[in-house]
């Protein structure tokens, strides 16, 4: 199958939020680079419709998350204004198929970052400082059947964004030792550290700008790029809200409810 069928497939599974069989169980031969190929045919379209690319996501940079969909390779995805919600926005469940919300480390940038040669000191230098965030995933792969391939061409299962309020620059903090404590309902049922994400969040940065130089994208000043979650992704419902504390770089908090009780 070409890929603007399989990318017209996905596109279509999100819009009608009608889950898709994987691909990888029709299309057996389908390569990482088909797969990349099948996200960005994706993201243009939605660009050509108006969209803006407001930052990238990096997955699968944690084990708990490899072992949670026995995926063992980082990837990446697209983040557009249309995912980009405030921590005061409620959001409504009734957008997705089967969320799940992770807890991340969102670098802003001020400067450009192009592969294939960036350094940790290349991302040290780039970047204007450091937020907490969320990230929604949800698949468009019926029940999250995934493998690399099929979550890689589904813009890596990103659905949302959320940034936190406190900017903290790099220089104020070891950005490899960062505790965090996730909330749900105010009740603390996880914490982790920020080294899960491939021992150092900036090896996250590095790999993923180096990844992109691929198919000639860069990290724009102005852009975030989420690391990758620290810990499990959590499942929800409507009424729920969590909070990250990620200590001295500050908390994140989302809240999810029905479109008619927002106020
Ligand atoms: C399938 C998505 C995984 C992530 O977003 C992650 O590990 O952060």
């Amino acid at each position: 199958m070409e890929i603007q069928t399989i990318a017209r497939k996905l596109l279509d599974a999100e819009l009608f939020r009608q889950p898709i069989a994987p691909i990888t169980e029709s299309e057996a031969q389908l390569t990482a680079d088909d797969a990349y190929r099948i996200q960005l045919h994706q993201i243009q379209q939605k660009v050509s419709e108006g969209a803006v690319v407001k930052g990238l996501k990096i997955g699968l940079t944690s084990k708990v998350m490899q072992e949670m969909l026995n995926v063992h390779t980082p990837d990446y995805g697209f983040i557009l204004d249309s995912m980009v919600f405030a921590e005061t926005d409620g959001v409504d469940l009734e957008k997705f198929i089967q969320p799940k919300v992770e807890f991340e480390i969102a670098f802003v940038f001020k400067k450009s970052l192009k592969g294939p040669d960036v350094t940790i000191e290349d991302v040290i230098d780039a970047t204007d400082y450091v937020v907490p965030s969320i990230e929604i995933i949800d698949s468009r792969i019926a029940d999250w059947r995934i493998k690399f391939e099929d979550t890689v061409a589904d813009n890596g299962s990103s659905a949302g964004a959320v940034l936190g309020s406190q900017k903290t620059s790099l220089s104020n903090i070891d950005i490899a030792n960062i505790e965090m404590s996730v909330y749900k309902n105010d009740e603390c049922i996880d914490t982790a550290s920020s080294d899960a994400v491939l021992g150092n969040p900036l090896n996250a940065v590095v790999w993923l700008a180096n990844e992109v130089s691929r198919y000639d994208i860069s990290i724009q000043p102005g852009m975030f790029v989420l690391s990758g979650a620290l810990s499990k992704a959590l499942p929800f419902t409507n009424g729920d809200s969590f909070k990250a504390d990620f200590g001295e770089l500050g908390e994140v908090n989302i809240s999810f409810q029905p479109a008619e009780v927002k106020k």
